[in-house]
């Protein structure tokens, strides 16, 4: 589903290159859920714009679905993301103009792949039945994450890339959201890299890597487990 061969990447920096992803190799199959964790300034970011094709490896290989994203130029990238990837980000990126109902199909409809059942049930699973005709800034900071999550959903992507998804929420708040989003991943047959903080919120995920010194490793530094 999403493959890293030998991926290396650094940045540009005034004192020289700063390489933050060295030799990293990572592979997640279809409908495994992966945290990944580290440091800040460790490169998760990074690594999970390369995983969406936001960016390209300086040298190696990140497939997606089997294709090279290196291999396709800037539109087939963009088509790339639209069919195969959902997005969630501690920000909810949500359309101010649009209900409720219009950004949980967006994504959806840009696919070209809306499926009302699935919409419907989504909107009950997220607990915003009867809230289809609101506007975003009119519901509370976890429904609005709600809908984010819905909207990565709605056109159930083969993966998930979700970065510091309950960042921006209260505890209680931040651990519901987090349930619903596994059991809706599931539902979805979705496969998830999720960037966090958070041990607690990494745990229930099928495996967990760290980053550090831009090398990926079990969070115990010892040979990477697999449940
Ligand atoms: N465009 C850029 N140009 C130069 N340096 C960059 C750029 N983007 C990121 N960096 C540097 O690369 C390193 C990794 O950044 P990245 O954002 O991937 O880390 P992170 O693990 O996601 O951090 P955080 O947890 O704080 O969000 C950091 O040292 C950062 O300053």
């Amino acid at each position: 589903m999403l493959e890293f061969r030998q991926v290396h990447k650094a940045y540009a920096t005034p004192q020289g290159p700063l390489a933050v992803l060295t030799a990293v190799d990572l592979e997640l199959r279809p409908g495994e859920s992966l945290a990944l964790m580290g440091e800040s300034g460790s490169g998760k970011s990074t690594l999970l714009h390369l995983a969406a094709g936001l960016d390209l490896p300086d040298s190696g290989e990140v497939l997606v679905d089997g294709r090279s994203i290196s291999t396709l130029d800037e539109p087939a990238r963009a088509r790339l993301r639209r069919d195969t990837l959902g997005l969630v980000f501690q920000q909810f990126h949500l359309v101010p103009s649009l209900s409720v109902l219009d950004n949980l199909r967006l994504q959806a409809r840009l696919a070209g792949c809306e499926r009302p059942e699935w919409s419907t049930h989504l909107i009950e699973r997220l607990g915003l039945a009867g809230m289809e005709r609101r506007y975003p800034e009119q519901l509370s900071g976890g429904q609005q994450q709600r809908l984010a999550i819905g909207r990565a959903l709605a056109p159930r992507p083969a993966l998930l890339l979700a970065d510091e998804p309950t960042g921006n929420l209260d505890e209680t708040t931040a651990g519901e959201v987090l349930s619903l989003l596994l059991d809706l991943v599931r539902e979805a047959g979705s496969a998830m890299l999720m960037v966090t903080h958070s041990a607690q919120v990494a745990a229930p995920l099928d495996r967990c890597l760290h980053l550090t010194h831009g090398r990926l490793g079990s969070p115990s530094g010892q040979a990477v487990s697999h449940r």
